[in-house]
């Protein structure tokens, strides 16, 4: 039988442990990493801030002053970070805590959760890497730990790391309150679009609308000059909550030919990004941002994103209210299943599926 091992590479924190160089499947292409590209350029201007308290006040003026930022935001950079959300930032401290807690538990603990079923068939949830589709696919210098966390009643408890102990109840206590942020800005979106408020975008989740959960741990490199940690991609749901490192950074936004550089921030903002099946929602109103993660040598990074998506059975497609004869569909409609599965696989191979979509 063929040699399959290269499907399942090590954990990033192993090799990160012993190794002087990265592997040869982590170097990205010379020609990404000459002039030192990787360090990316520093923003223009602040990331663009939306206060979640004044976007949802009862007062208009607040409110409009508020929705203009977003709207702008939406359409210039397709990411920004939110103030006053409402979020405890003792819960997320103690969120972030638990999962660097249990990041660096010995590599026998957490095999336990382990996305390989009997240690060779990938799956999307549970703790590993990425799918390896080919044997020259570049590796990202990331471990990662992803939960499906909604529907509820199909969450696999089994991959939930029971310790710390605290882990579960603090991830469903976040999701929860979460949900609250992610209703309002999609609703404040709704209102640019000028939808119906009720149904908006909200409406087009369908009755098993999912969130999943992506905590990414990326050790410190030996050669940050030659690999990613994520490679560039735009994330495929439709709108993301990310909880980047307060002190870490490595983040970085594509936009017009260059890479951006997000700075870490205090005070437990999140950063929200358009995913591609809001991209398509909304007839390429508001465009999925491409993003990256460059490593450093120093200190090692964690970060957790909400993923926020449709039902799996659910077709994602230009909202019927934005379609008509002088703005036709731009995108061709797509089973979210069909979009999760495309996703990946362009995503080995440093595609995106977005582009293939386009009318
Ligand atoms: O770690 C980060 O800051 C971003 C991670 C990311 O883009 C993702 O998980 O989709
Ligand atoms: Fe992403």
């Amino acid at each position: 039988m063929a040699d399959e091992s290269w499907r399942v590479p090590s954990l990033v924190q192993e090799l990160a442990a012993t190794v002087q160089e990265p592997p040869s499947r982590y170097l990205i292409p010379e020609q990404d990493r000459r002039d030192g590209q990787l360090a990316g350029a520093e923003m223009p201007e602040p990331v663009p801030t939306i206060d979640l308290q004044r976007l949802l006040a009862s007062d208009d003026d607040y409110a409009d002053e508020e929705a203009t930022k977003l709207r702008s935001a939406l359409q210039s950079w397709g990411f920004f970070l939110v103030t006053e959300h409402g979020i405890e930032s003792s819960l997320m401290d103690s969120l972030v805590a638990a999962s660097r807690e249990f990041f660096r538990k010995p590599l026998q603990e957490k095999q336990a959760y382990s996305n390989l079923i009997e240690g060779k068939h990938w799956q999307l949830e549970g703790y590993g890497n990425e799918q390896v589709y080919t044997q020259d696919q570049i590796l990202d210098w990331c471990d990662r730990l992803h939960l499906r966390v909604e529907p509820e009643d199909e969450r696999n408890m089994d991959r939930w790391p029971g310790h710390p102990e605290s882990f579960r109840g603090l991830l469903h206590e976040y999701s929860q309150s979460c949900k609250r942020v992610k209703d309002g800005i999609l609703r404040a979106t709704a209102r640019l679009l000028e939808l119906d408020d009720d149904d908006g975008i909200i409406g087009q989740f369908g009755d098993r609308g999912s969130i999943n959960a992506r905590f990414n741990y990326y050790p410190a490199c030996p050669r940050p000059d030659l690999v990613l940690g994520v490679s560039p991609h735009n994330d495929a749901c439709v709108l993301t909550l990310l909880l980047a490192d307060e002190h870490v950074g490595g983040l970085q936004f594509h936009r017009d030919g260059t890479w951006y550089c997000v700075p870490p921030v205090h005070g437990r903002p999140l950063l929200v990004n358009v995913g591609g099946s809001l991209e398509i929602m909304s007839n390429g109103a508001f465009k999925s941002p491409v993003h990256r993660v460059v490593t450093n040598s120093q200190k090692e990074r964690v970060s957790l994103a909400m993923f926020y998506a449709t039902d799996l059975e659910k077709q994602v497609q230009p909202i019927a209210e934005l379609v008509d004869e002088k703005h036709p569909a731009r995108y061709k409609k797509i089973k979210y299943r069909d979009l999760m599965a495309a996703h990946y696989e362009y995503f080995s191979r440093r595609g995106r599926v977005i582009e293939s979509l386009k009318v």
